[in-house]
């Protein structure tokens, strides 16, 4: 089972009066239903409304852009492509359980994502289960690995490959507060950095395999400062990283991002793929595929990448087109859930770079003993709807599991996000970082590919951007 997210045209749902508690069922958060109601859109979207400012996307940034804006008492449109809320998050349900097709965890000290948890009482619980073995490549083929010692193998190889963070990112929220010693490291990809270190072939293909996996499928497309930077955020230590896999929130994604969305009072235009964005100095005109909108101001907060697809006149700004040409999210990326039995089906695994799956990890069990585990590809050769190649995938990076069905989500050809989470490549960080931050005439960006804490592949940074979108449209209105 596939269910790629490829919403798009059609007729726009416009919110009319639609209560708090109708919402929060309608985007499946039933854990914060009950509150007070409130107003989400009082009246239809035409295109002789007009609005303080229009907010491009309703992901993590585009949200907390217009919460914000509300709060400084301007009101916000949000103009949304799909017909659903939260972009590179998709809360829904596979085997019973809530699962998460995008992001899906949430670290306890990311400031920002903890802020938005703290202020709306919604509570990281821990994963059920873990992994009780561990599959990795060895230059003999796939090999079986007791859990404990492997980790910590694995644990002293991130060690070494980070040894530097401290130098590098010694205030990780800003990543240019050691620009001369960034400014060598920046360069390297994560493939050459890890080929330059004194470890064993096998060694090398444990951290290739995390490299590629994370960069979209080839070790050589990620840059080392920006998992390194990762690192020093995660507190420069092997524990804090594995923490980045280890919260959810309650309720699903979805319960947080509705929460911000209450707060934004913001009349929200789902179906709304925007093809134009003409400033004229005076005011921006939006053009979606079925109305033309006006506003003041305009945060845009769409991924990096989809910048190339919108016609912006005037033009994007040079970093901006180099950005959202050379990409920021990464390509190839489909997160998966399997549900799968057999004696392998509780192992953490990692294939090699190349594989079709390149991450299996196991989440829930299932009461007739099933597991749920999260997978990865990142190799564009695996057709994820036929179940038999992703169950010869799926053995050959795990020996001995047998996948009943899967879910999946194909992030690199949806056409809304065009990648999955934003890394940056070689140089991205000094060449363009700073730049792409900066607003361009009466458009501010936001999206967590541009963000300068939790960059790129966490929801964290996407809160980060959206707060100084926010700022910045307030600082020029
Ligand atoms: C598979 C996967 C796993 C991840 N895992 C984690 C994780 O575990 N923890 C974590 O913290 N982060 C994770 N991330 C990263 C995190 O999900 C993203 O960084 C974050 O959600 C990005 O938010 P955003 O608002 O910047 O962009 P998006 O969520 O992409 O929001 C942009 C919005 O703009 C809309 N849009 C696009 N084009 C148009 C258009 N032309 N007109 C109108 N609207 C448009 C999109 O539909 C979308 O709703 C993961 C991402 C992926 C893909």
């Amino acid at each position: 089972m596939s269910r790629p997210d490829t919403s798009a045209s059609g007729e726009p749902r416009v919110g009319t009066n639609i209560g708090r508690r109708t919402l929060l069922k309608a985007f499946g958060a039933t854990a914060v239903a009950g509150a007070a109601a409130t107003t989400l859109g009082a009246r239809p979207a035409s295109a002789e409304t007009s609005y303080d400012v229009i907010v491009i996307g309703a992901g993590f940034a585009g949200v907390t852009a217009a919460r914000e804006l509300r709060a400084a008492g301007r009101r916000p449109l949000i103009l949304e492509a799909r017909n659903r809320i939260g972009g590179r998050t998709w809360t829904t349900t596979f085997a019973g359980k809530q699962i998460e097709l995008g992001g899906q965890w949430l670290y306890p000290t990311q400031v920002n994502a903890q802020a938005e948890l703290t202020r709306y009482g919604i509570d990281l619980v821990p994963g059920e289960i873990a992994p009780n073995q561990a599959f990795y490549p060895t230059p003999a083929g796939q090999a079986a690995f007791e859990i404990g010692a492997a980790t910590t193998q694995f644990n002293a190889l991130m060690s070494t490959l980070f040894a530097d963070s401290r130098q590098l990112f010694p205030r990780p929220y800003e990543p240019l507060s050691a620009r001369s010693a960034v400014s060598q490291a920046d360069t390297l990809s994560l493939r050459t950095k890890i080929n330059s270190l004194p470890i064993t072939a096998q060694d090398k293909m444990w951290l290739l395999s995390l490299a590629a996996s994370y960069s979209g499928g080839s070790s050589d497309r990620g840059g080392f400062t920006s998992m390194a930077q990762w690192w020093a955020l995660a507190g420069h230590t092997p524990a804090g990283w594995e923490s980045l896999t280890s919260y959810r929130p309650v309720g699903g994604m979805v319960a947080l991002l509705t929460r911000i969305l209450l707060d934004a009072q913001a009349q929200l235009v789902l179906n709304s793929p925007v093809t134009r964005i003409v400033d004229s100095g005076s005011s921006v005109t939006v053009t979606t595929t079925t109305a033309t909108y006006t506003a003041p101001r305009v945060v845009v907060a769409v991924p990096a990448n989809v910048w190339r697809t919108i016609s912006f006149s005037p033009g994007l700004p040079a970093a901006h087109a180099a950005a959202t040409q050379a990409g920021l999210g990464v390509p190839n990326v489909t997160k998966m859930w399997l549900r799968v039995s057999g004696p392998s089906a509780q192992a953490l695994t990692n294939g090699a770079e190349g594989e079709q799956i390149s991450l299996i990890l196991p989440q829930n069990q299932l009461s007739n003993g099933d597991i749920l585990a999260v997978g990865f590809s990142e190799n564009p050769s695996l057709d994820v709807t036929n179940l038999s190649q992703v169950q010869a995938a799926a053995q050959r990076v795990a020996p001995g599991i047998q996948v009943k069905s899967v879910i999946s989500q194909p992030w690199g050809r949806d056409p809304y996000s065009l990648g999955a989470w934003g890394m940056r490549g070689p140089n991205q960080l000094l060449q363009q970082l700073p730049a792409v931050q900066q607003p361009s005439g009466r458009l501010a960006f936001a999206t967590a590919d541009i963000a300068s804490g939790w960059n790129g592949a966490f929801i964290d940074g996407a809160i980060e951007s959206g707060r100084t979108a926010a700022r910045q449209t307030l600082a020029t209105s």
